[in-house]
């Protein structure tokens, strides 16, 4: 099985991100690059990063009416990433028509729900109900739209992996035991969200902020 860890890249510096990914690309299997990277480096910081040999997940999270998200879409075809990411909470039409304008070997997954948010949080936006419910809510709407998946906390994982049997669960929010959570709230272990049925393991500062990121990477390779 090939390794499911995409290293998120949240660094200011094109090269200090491309000097990480070259140091650890023996042990994480693709390279996540988000919209700080985006807005700072364009297509040539993502073309820069491909050069390490990983697959390109571009978590970009559109959301927009749909003649915008499709056009954004078509615009990032050129740069053949594995993943794009989309809000659910942007409807059914955007997320057909986000799936429509994708290249055909890219997979487009929602994001449900931020890992960094709780109930309390959800409260706030005017949502009622717990993390689980709206999580569930947003999976059936990605399901029936089309697309490939979402991207959920491992607390919902096993969950929306049992509604959606061949679905594609992007897992970010995750921390070797005893690490930090930051701005995280909703947190499981690498080996927990892989048991639970997550596809993809997206993991960030306990690998880039580790004072050895190789060993960090590696040491959670071990636990999968
Ligand atoms: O719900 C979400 C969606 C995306 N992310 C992204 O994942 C990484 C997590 O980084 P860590 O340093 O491991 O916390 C980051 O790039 C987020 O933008 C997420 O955390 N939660």
């Amino acid at each position: 099985m090939s390794n499911p860890v995409y290293l998120a890249l949240d660094l200011p510096q094109l090269d200090a991100a491309k000097a990480l990914a070259q140091k650890v690309k023996a042990h994480v299997g693709g390279l996540k690059l988000g919209l700080e990277f985006f807005c700072a480096h364009g297509s040539h910081g993502v073309h820069e990063i491909a050069q390490v040999g990983l697959p390109i997940f571009l978590d970009l999270k559109l959301h927009d009416i749909p003649n915008t998200v499709a056009g954004a879409m078509q615009a990032i075809h050129v740069l053949e990433p594995a993943i794009v990411t989309v809000h659910a909470s942007g409807g059914r039409a955007m997320l057909e028509d986000a799936k429509a304008a994708a290249g055909e070997h890219t997979k487009v997954v929602a994001v449900t729900m931020l890992t960094s948010l709780d109930e309390r949080d959800l409260q706030r936006t005017g949502i009622a109900g717990t993390p689980h419910d709206h999580v569930m809510r947003l999976t059936e709407l990605a399901h029936e739209s089309g697309i490939d998946g979402i991207v959920c906390s491992g607390q919902e994982v096993a969950a929306a992996h049992k509604q959606w049997k061949d679905g594609f669960f992007v897992v970010p929010g995750l921390r070797p035991a005893g690490s930090a959570a930051g701005d995280q709230k909703r947190v499981v272990t690498p080996r927990k969200a892989r048991d639970d049925g997550a596809s993809v393991l997206v993991i960030g500062r306990p690998i880039s902020r580790a004072p050895d990121p190789v060993q960090a990477a590696r040491d959670i390779e071990e636990t999968l």
